[in-house]
């Protein structure tokens, strides 16, 4: 909830803030945090609030460009947008649209305020970042991460006093500010419900990200009141693979993750139960007896291709030259009967190496039976493996289940993170590889099975040898050859994967990366290592608009946070963009003077750095 501040208070602030230059203790008592905070910055960067701010508006040219890139984010808001705007035709206020930095894209509501907002620039292709606009809600809502309200004197710069603003930044499905949601009306008008529209139209907003690009994942809807799943209050998880890879911010605050979750956590790490795959909605016991809704949207069949699909995708994992001749060696392995061991950090792409090997093995018609050791509760896993008789215990199910092992029969059992598996678990799997059968839960009879095993960890399984959590027995039968991934970081020719992991998943190939973003992705060192890189390719991808190849601006922060690597030998139209595009940010985002920088005109600089 936000503190009320009187008028008074944010006088008798200003006063100590810019006319005494006292910026810390008393202040705090008569301002919001979040404004403080933000008039330091504005103080630091050298704004002087008694100036007219600086004023760089596009020309309807560089407005239309603008606004035709972010398309997409227009169309998604659009509902929300209409609205607010019937309300802010009644309060007097305008509703804004902004894109991820604050240019102002849409402006509509009451013609009153909007000709009096005009007056200080609050209008389509200004910017309303604070850096350029000091302490404003948009501005400082993007830099915040959080909705805001900004009220009269609150604003850095003294003609924006006469504003009362309230803004949310809106994240797409992978935690991305993509653009901030604005109401703004006259100061002197109480607008307490603003900041509730504004916040409440956002939530909406990031719901219908997930009714599109979705399909072929699986979405899981949740929430605690199941009155309110299908509505945009319910939580959504997105699932491939079983990792979790987008979600809204309900769906993380239910299941208490936040976004360092996506790429990381697993369906069964988030809840404690999960609903069948029937896409009923099922009540889900959750820790300390909370229950919550949810069901799952089964996995639909792939959209239609894209406009212009490329020639059909390769299938399997990218490999360098020596990983690719290790999993050969490997398929000899499995024809030998040869456990094989696959090592590599989270990531690294162990699994689709497994199945890889299975594709490539002479058991490729038999099943692939994949089994997440660390994933499936201690209580459930030896069942799950050994299956179970009629009846072997409460709950069963009543004609009883065959389990993993014989599922596999015939093909591969891919036993990922093995080093997590129970050391009472371990002589029963060890059992069944010394004598090719398995005996299910119940006492029934044993039965021969036919199965080659790869197993997978990130461990290393020596050292839990060592500290007796792994049967050294085990660990010698299991370990006989071992294929080592080694971490993205550590690949050569990054850009080339980069590339060719681009071209694999973004079907459209009018959207491409710039040269320097490819270098910055390559640079970067990817602790998630392919997973990581996946996901951030495939949400660029989702942001990325036809014929303007994706520009580092696009890129996470902590992406753009590390060295770059030594810049990119490109063409020279693609080095001038990038010279550009480094001047401006020397710039603080000042373009005129990046363009008096590089001897070009102001308008120069905008037409190449939006259609480059
Ligand atoms: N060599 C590769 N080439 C292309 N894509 C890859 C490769 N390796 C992994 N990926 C991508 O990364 C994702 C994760 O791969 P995978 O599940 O095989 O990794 P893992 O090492 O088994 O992960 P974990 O240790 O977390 O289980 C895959 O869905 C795939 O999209």
């Amino acid at each position: 909830m936000r503190q009320e501040v009187s008028p008074r208070a944010v006088l008798a602030a200003r006063r100590q803030f810019f006319q005494q230059g006292l910026h810390d203790r008393p202040l705090a008592a008569l301002l919001p945090e979040p404004i403080l905070r933000s008039w330091k910055r504005c103080a630091e960067r050298g704004l002087d609030n008694a100036a007219l701010p600086r004023l760089e508006p596009l020309t309807a040219h560089e407005l239309s460009a603008i606004a035709e890139r972010h398309e997409r984010l227009r169309r998604l808001c659009r509902p929300e947008v209409e609205s607010l705007y019937a309300d802010a035709m009644q309060t007097g206020c305008v509703v804004i649209l902004t894109d991820a930095e604050g240019m102002i894209l849409d402006a509509l509501g009451n013609a009153d305020f909007a000709a009096r907002a005009a007056q200080v620039a609050l209008r389509p292709g200004v910017l309303w970042g604070e850096s350029s606009t000091g302490t404003n809600a948009v501005g400082t809502a993007l830099v915040e991460g959080r909705p805001i309200a900004v009220h009269g004197g609150e604003h850095y710069y003294d003609p924006h006093a006469i504003l009362s603003c309230s803004a949310a930044p809106i994240l797409d499905p992978y935690g991305h500010t993509v653009g901030a949601l604005d109401m703004s009306g006259p100061a002197a008008v109480d607008h307490r419900h603003a900041l509730g529209l504004v916040r409440l139209a956002v939530e909406q907003i990031e719901h219908r990200f997930f009714d599109e690009g979705f399909s072929d994942r699986r979405v899981l809807r949740l929430q605690a009141d199941r009155a309110l799943l299908g509505t945009s209050r319910e939580g959504v998880l997105v699932f491939e693979d079983d990792r979790l890879v987008a979600a809204n911010r309900a769906g993380l605050g239910l299941v208490g993750a936040d976004w360092s979750a996506l790429g990381a956590r697993r369906a069964g790490e988030l809840l404690e139960q999960l609903p069948g795959s029937d896409g009923d909605t099922h009540a889900l016991r959750q820790p300390g007896g909370r229950t919550l809704f949810g069901r799952f949207e089964g996995a639909r069949p792939r959209p239609q291709p894209a406009p212009r699909p490329r020639a059909p995708r390769e299938e399997g994992p990218l490999l360098a030259a020596e990983e690719r001749a290790a999993l050969g060696r490997a398929v000899r392995m499995v024809a030998a009967d040869v456990p094989v061991l696959i090592r590599g950090e989270t990531g690294t792409g162990k699994e689709m190496a497994a199945r890889e090997i299975h594709r490539q093995s002479a058991r490729a018609g038999g099943p692939f039976v994949a089994v997440n050791c660390a994933a499936i509760p201690e209580t459930l896993i030896e069942s799950e493996l050994f299956g179970y008789e009629d009846g072997a215990f409460t709950g069963a199910r009543r004609q009883g289940r065959r389990g993993l092992l014989r599922e596999a029969d015939g093909g591969i059992l891919f036993l990922d993170e093995i080093g997590d598996m129970p050391l009472a678990l371990q002589s029963r799997l060890l059992r069944v590889l010394q004598e090719r059968e398995v005996a299910p839960l119940g006492g029934g009879r044993p039965v021969k099975i036919d199965v080659a095993l790869l197993c997978a960890t990130h461990r290393d399984l020596r050292l839990l040898v060592e500290a007796g959590s792994f049967r050294q027995d085990l660990y010698f039968r299991i370990a006989h050859y071992t294929v080592e991934l080694p971490p993205l970081r550590r690949l050569p020719d990054r850009a080339g994967i980069v590339r060719a992991l681009w071209g694999r998943l973004v079907a459209d190939e009018r959207l491409t990366l710039s040269e320097a973003c490819e270098a910055r992705l390559a640079a970067y060192d990817w602790p998630g290592n392919f997973r990581q890189l996946a996901g951030t390719l495939k949400a660029l991808a989702a942001l990325a608009d036809p014929f303007r190849p994706v520009g580092e601006d696009m890129l996470p922060p902590d992406i753009l946070a590390a060295p770059a690597a030594s810049p990119p030998i490109g063409t020279l139209d693609a080095l001038t963009v990038e010279a550009m595009r480094q001047a401006v940010e020397a710039c603080g985002g000042n373009v005129s003077q990046a363009a008096r920088r590089l001897g070009v005109n102001r308008s120069t600089l905008y037409r190449r750095l939006f259609h480059a």
